[in-house]
């Protein structure tokens, strides 16, 4: 039996369902389909989830941090149990108000997994579906660690769902999940230990900033161990025996928990994309600027499943979804605008990055102006207790615009996105700093950053 579309979209994340919701309302007949509830990643096991466990988190901080100095942290503490089934009421209602949405927007809803049959044809279950168009939004998956007894390695959507956080706590890898994950289990009283095989943790992050979050991390009890790669996990009758090796030497570390967060590639195993005869990589489904395939002009792809300048966040998910959606209905070659992009590890204090590192804008040949300021005993940090907060902010000389800020500090992922907008919008320094803010706010210290 065959269904014919003109979209068929594959992925009902936040890239699969913005290009759903644009394409059907230009009067397109377009499908969705997805093998999960519906919702994707950054709603259900992402983002979203993540920072509801995080406000618990902030809580505990906020409370040590005026500790003995105004207030009293007392008995205040995470019911970990209790913070799960919080995250879960907010989790499990969306599938279905998801899927009535894009019902309501005459998107047909179909659930299975869907894989190429060829170049313009799906196999969901045992039914073949034909379009004029596919958009693969597929998202991505945990990278395959390849160290003995990898098995018992957790990903972050079961740590994002444990009832019971146990004690001790490794993580494999030093990028955003860890130090997210690691910030939040910390607060909640488990001992941490993020280790990297690389020199540095966060390495898209601004050196100096990572080094300052690292310090604050670590009173906060993680320990961070670079250069530490891992040679296998052993299960014990409690718990997990980790054999690590830092720069050569071999030791062990004891765990009642290991959590993968050593990268996502694009989740492209189960789609058969051979079969439709679209090229891939590693990073994801291969396309022309404009989100196009190719080597099959009948499918795009958008967000984490697409190989893109764009980084795997929700906001570029969702333009690129867009994007390719417009492309698709007008046959244009419009390519994303990446600029201003910013991005944020909500650990605690978060760290935050929009545009090139100070040594990126030389190595692209500007002549930079940087303003570094440790903004630690500002205003907004003496406030909340907070002790690491800086702020590198690199400039133009030749033009006067930003090229590249970044914060560390409480509060700071609000602030980063005025930087965002400044670069998309060309504004100079001169016209930022003319520009008032609410006193005393966190936009009252843009301008003594410039
Ligand atoms: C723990 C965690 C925290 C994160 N936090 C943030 C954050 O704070 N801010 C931020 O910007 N980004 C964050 N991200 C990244 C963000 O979640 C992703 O960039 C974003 O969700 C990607 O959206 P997408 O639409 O491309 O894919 P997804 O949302 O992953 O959607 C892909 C969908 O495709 C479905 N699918 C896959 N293969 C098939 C198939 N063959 N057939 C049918 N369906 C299929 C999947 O089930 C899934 O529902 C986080 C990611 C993780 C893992
Ligand atoms: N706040 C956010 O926006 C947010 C939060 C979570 C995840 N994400 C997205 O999800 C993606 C995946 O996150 P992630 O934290 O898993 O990856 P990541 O790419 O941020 O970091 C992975 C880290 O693991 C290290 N690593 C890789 N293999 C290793 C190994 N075998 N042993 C030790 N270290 C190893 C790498 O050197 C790197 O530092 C991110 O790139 C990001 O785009 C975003």
């Amino acid at each position: 039996m065959s269904d014919a579309y003109d979209l068929i979209v594959i992925g009902a994340g936040m890239a699969g369902t913005s290009a759903a919701n644009k394409c059907a309302a230009q009067g397109w007949r377009v499908a969705i389909v997805d093998e999960l509830p519906y919702g994707g990643t950054c709603a259900l096991r992402g983002c979203d989830p993540k920072k509801i466990l995080r406000r618990g988190a902030e809580i505990i901080d906020a409370a040590r941090l005026l500790d003995g100095d105004g207030t009293h942290d007392g008995e205040t503490s995470i019911d970990w149990s209790d913070l799960v089934r919080r995250k879960r009421r907010f989790t499990e209602r969306i599938p279905a108000a998801l899927e009535e949405e894009l019902i309501g927007n005459n998107v047909a809803t179909l659930h299975g997994q869907a894989q190429f049959v060829g170049r313009q044809e799906v196999r969901i279950d045992d039914r073949v579906y034909t379009s004029k168009k596919f958009l693969v939004a597929t998202g991505a998956r945990p990278r395959t660690l390849e160290f003995p007894g990898a098995e018992h390695v957790i990903d972050s959507t079961s740590f994002l769902d444990l009832d019971r956080l146990p004690k001790r706590i490794v993580f494999v890898g030093g990028g955003f999940i860890s130090f997210e994950f690691a910030h939040i289990a910390a607060r909640a009283g488990a001992e941490c230990i993020i280790l990297d095989h690389g020199p540095r943790p966060l390495r898209g992050f601004d050196e100096e900033l990572v080094r300052r979050l690292v310090r604050r991390s670590e009173q906060a009890g993680i320990s961070v161990l670079r250069n530490t790669s891992v040679d296998r996990v052993e299960p014990r009758q409690a718990g997990f025996v980790v054999l690590v090796a830092t720069d050569g030497t071999t030791s062990t570390i004891d765990a009642d928990l290991v959590v993968h967060g050593a990268g996502r590639v694009a989740a492209l195993d189960d789609l058969d994309l051979e079969a439709a005869e679209v090229a891939y990589g590693s990073r994801g489904v291969t396309v022309a600027d404009h989100l196009q395939s190719p080597t099959n002009p009948a499918v795009f792809a958008a967000g984490d499943a697409a190989d893109t300048a764009g980084r795997p966040l929700t906001p570029v998910a969702v333009f690129e979804g867009k994007v390719a959606a417009s492309n698709m209905l007008r046959g244009t070659t419009t390519a994303p605008d990446y600029t201003g992009v910013p991005t944020t590890v909500f650990s605690i204090p978060e760290l935050n990055r929009v545009g090139l590192l100070e040594d990126e804008a030389r190595a692209q040949g500007f002549d930079v102006h940087v303003r570094f300021t440790d903004t630690s005993d500002w205003y907004s940090s003496y406030r909340v207790g907070e002790t690491e907060s800086a702020a590198k902010i690199v400039i133009d000389t030749a033009t006067d615009m930003v090229l590249g800020a970044h914060l560390l500090g409480h509060g700071y992922s609000e602030l980063i996105n005025t930087f965002g907008m400044a670069m998309k919008l060309g504004l100079t320094t001169r016209q930022l700093k003319s520009v008032t803010a609410t006193y005393p706010s966190l936009g009252s210290d843009l301008g003594s950053m410039l």
